[in-house]
């Protein structure tokens, strides 16, 4: 894959309108590849709107966006570059931790070692629990060892910090940088900007439709 491109994610003049709500406002915005981002904001501002957009879950009212160059309205092309990390949700609930990782490598034609992504991430023990018997914390868990394993040029991360216990934000911070650290571009949407830096360099706080850069 091909990921020369200067700038993960662009947006110009962007609209976005969910039912009665404007989300974005005219909003434009440069990430360029490689980069790690914090995007903070209140509850209902609008982040996990801005994530499922850029990963083309979501169209634009107006204005034009680009993934690694594609068009957003591309939605094939870009999910190829984009992994998002939900706030929640992500897995089977009826299938094990495990059959979820080795599930997910499957459907996106990848191999990888399900057990020690699960070891890492201290769920070892709970490998053949189906994940509707998992603790809020443990499907964190498991959806930060998914990510370790589906990681993408562009990565988007929503939340990875709630739920956790201070050893399980430790981890989410090791994976996280992980993810820098092999070069892709991190988003991580999180009400813990303290914790946020420990993986990013820049912060954009979204309110009222607009994206501001934070000093
Ligand atoms: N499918 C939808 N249809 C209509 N409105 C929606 C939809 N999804 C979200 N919204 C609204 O869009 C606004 C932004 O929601 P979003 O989940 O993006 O916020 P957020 O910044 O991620 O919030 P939080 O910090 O609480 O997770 C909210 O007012 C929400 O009610």
């Amino acid at each position: 894959m091909n990921v020369a491109t200067e700038y993960a994610a662009q947006l110009r003049g962007a609209w976005l309108r969910l039912g009665r709500e404007v989300i974005l406002r005219g909003v434009t915005l440069d990430i360029p590849a490689g980069e790690g981002v914090a995007l903070l904001g209140e509850n209902g501002a609008g982040k996990t709107t801005l994530l499922r957009l850029l990963a083309s879950s979501l169209r634009l009212t107006r204005g034009e966006g680009r993934v690694y160059g594609f068009d957003l309205r591309d939605g094939r092309a870009v999910r190829d570059f984009v992994h998002l990390m939900p706030v929640e949700g992500g897995t089977y609930p009826d299938l094990t931790a495990a059959e979820n990782l080795d599930f997910a490598l499957k459907m996106h034609r990848l191999s990888g070692d399900t057990a020690s992504a699960l070891r890492r991430v201290g769920l070892e023990h709970a490998a053949e629990r189906r994940v509707r018997f998992l603790s809020a914390g443990m499907r964190k868990r498991l959806n930060l060892a998914r990510l370790s394993l589906l990681a993408r040029p562009l990565t988007l991360v929503d939340e990875p910090f709630a739920n956790l216990d201070a050893a399980g934000r430790d981890l989410a911070l090791d994976v996280l940088a992980e993810v820098t650290a092999q070069g892709r571009t991190l988003i991580v949407a999180a009400h813990e900007p303290e914790l946020a830096a420990w993986v990013t360099r820049r912060a954009l706080r979204l309110q009222a439709g607009t994206l501001t850069e934070q000093p």
